[in-house]
Formats: structure tokens, sequence, C-alpha cells
């Protein structure tokens, strides 16, 4: 067969970003371990700071499905969370699909009551995932169902056990089909060390705001930039802090290097701690005027990719 014919011949692809959005305890992190597998998803890290994570790419017949996470978004305290809360709802905003998951066992409780209240304000496909199913009786979750979508028109309804995987294919299949065409974001073999790659980024970004949360604005961002895997079992990792000004930059620093010292060995220990492995990490800050203002950045973050 030649090349052309390949083409012309091949099924097209898809890509796209899906929000994944539940209060805690839904599930999450295992559906993301059950839908992409492997070590990718990092289970259970609470970063508060986070504007969107990618916690997993899964590829499924041809289609590459982007799972961001969106956390923060339930009882915002202080200003702060309020802030997060507003950028968190930003995150499932650029996802092209919105998955909602709900513990079938806790019901339309508490946090998971309130974020369906907030999705109606969302213009994106929704669907809604009733997990836990193993759990529950058919006919309650059928009531559940039907309650959510008395509220929300949802563009399908699954019911998956995301320990056992029930139905979890026909979840993949469903955002597979109705992801846009287009081609993969990520090349094949890249995609395994992105999800680690903003993780990294967001524990420095996390150790930026507990040490210099009343200093340092939003208008600051961590990109890790280099990412060398070593035969001893360490890895190397570089990162910078991008700060808006030069002023930002001397807070970022501190007095004789302090606050990015202490920020670099507390976001060393934690990822060490993560990745079970030794890590080396060098922390760099630059100025970056408007860099908020910068596709290419939103990009990396994974958003925007639609626009
Ligand atoms: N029986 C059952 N338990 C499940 C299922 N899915 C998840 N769990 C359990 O529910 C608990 C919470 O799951 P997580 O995946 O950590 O939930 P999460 O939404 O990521 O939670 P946060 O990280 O706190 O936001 C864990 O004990 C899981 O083992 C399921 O389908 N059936």
């Amino acid at each position: 067969m030649t090349d052309q014919e390949t083409e012309t011949t091949a099924a097209p692809t898809h890509s796209g970003f899906a929000a994944l959005i539940g209060a805690t305890n839904a599930g999450k992190s295992t559906l993301l371990n059950q839908l992409v597998g492997a070590k990718v998803s990092i289970v259970s890290h609470k970063v508060q700071t986070t504007r969107a994570i990618i916690r997993g790419i899964a590829i499924h017949n041809n289609a590459q499905i982007v799972f961001m996470d969106t956390p923060g978004i339930f009882k915002p305290r202080r200003r702060l969370d309020r802030a997060m809360v507003t950028s968190a709802w930003g995150g499932a905003k650029d996802a092209d699909i919105i998955l909602f998951l709900i513990d079938s066992e806790r019901g339309l409780k508490g946090d998971a009551e309130k974020i369906l209240e907030g999705l109606k304000d969302i213009r994106q496909k929704k669907v809604l995932v009733l997990n836990k199913i193993d759990r529950v009786k058919r006919e309650d979750l059928l009531a559940l169902a039907q309650a959510a979508n008395a509220a929300i028109e949802f563009e399908r309804t699954f019911m998956i056990s995301a320990l056992t995987g029930s139905g979890c294919t026909d979840l993949l299949d469903y955002l597979a089909d109705v992801l846009p065409e287009g081609p993969w974001f990520y090349p094949e073999d890249q995609i395994s060390d992105l999800p680690m790659r903003q993780l990294a980024a967001e524990i420095t970004r996390e150790k930026l705001f507990l040490r210099l949360h009343q200093e340092l604005p939003y208008a600051s961002h961590v990109e890790t930039e280099k990412w060398e895997e070593r035969k001893d079992g360490s890895v190397r990792i570089e990162q910078v802090i991008y700060v808006e000004r030069d002023s930002q930059k001397k807070i970022a620093l501190g007095k004789n290097g302090e606050a990015i010292k202490a920020i670099s060995t507390a976001s060393r220990k934690e990822l060490s701690e993560i990745l079970e492995q030794p890590v080396h990490l060098f922390l760099f800050v630059k100025v970056r005027e408007n860099w908020g203002d910068d596709p290419a950045r939103f990009r990396e973050m994974g958003l925007d990719f639609t626009k």
C-alpha cells in the first residue's frame, strides 16, 4: 500500500479535552487509572493551586483523550480559594466535554449538588457518570440518573464502576467518537511523562504559594522545561518560575535566595516521595511580561486548543 492510499483509507483521528469533575471521593483518580492506566495519573494529589492539570491521556480507537482535572471547585473559604474556584471553572469551560462523576452511593448530597448547580452555567457538552455501581441497587441508580438529568440536560448517562472497570469501555467508546476530528495533540511516545512534568510544575507552584501567597500574585506560572532520567535512577528536573515584573522576581528569590531555596527544598522533597526516586531540582525565576495573555502558555497548560 502506498502512503497516499494509507492516508485516504485511514479512519480520521479524534482528539480533545475531557474535564473530570466530581466531589471528593467520587472516584476521579480511580477512574483515571482505569481509563488511562499506568502511573501517569498520579492518584489523590490535592493541589489547591491547580488551574488545569492534565491528569492522563487515553488512546482509544482513533482518539487521543486528554483528561483534565479541575479541582478546588468546592467550599471556597478564603479569597484565594474563591479566585481559584473561578479559574477551576474556567478550566472546565475550556474543555471539549465535561464528565460529571457522582458517587452513586452518596448520590446528590453536599458537594455533588453544588457542582450540579455550577454546571448549569457551562455551555460545554456534559456527560453524567454514575460511579460505584457495584455498591448500589439498580432502581436507586435509575432514580439518581433521573434526578440529575432533571436538573441538567446531560448528553448521555453512563453507569460505571471505576474499580472493576464495568462500563468504562462504553465511556471511552463514546468519548473517542464524540471528540472533535483532528490530529492528536501529543505524539504517542511523548505522553507518558507529560502529566509528570505538569504535576511537578504544580507541586512547585504549590510550594511557591505556601511560602509567598500574600506577596506573589496569581500572575506567576511554573513550567517544567527539562526532565532527564539518569542512569543512577535519579531524575534531573529543571523548572522556570515565570513572573511578570522584576519586583516579583525579587520576592520569589527572597533575601539571599532564601525563598527560592526553601521552595526548592520543599518541592524536591515531595517530588522524590511521589516519584519514588531521588530528584535533582533546579529552579529558575524569569520575568516574562503578560505571560497570562500568551496563547502558547495556555496551550502548554492544556487550555485553548480549540480556538
Ligand atoms: N466500590 C467502589 N469503590 C470505588 C469505586 N471507584 C472508586 N472507589 C473508591 O472510592 C474511594 C475514593 O476514590 P478516589 O479515586 O480516590 O476518589 P477521588 O474522587 O479521586 O477523590 P479525591 O482525590 O479526594 O478528590 C477509594 O477508596 C476508591 O477505592 C467503584 O467503582 N466502586
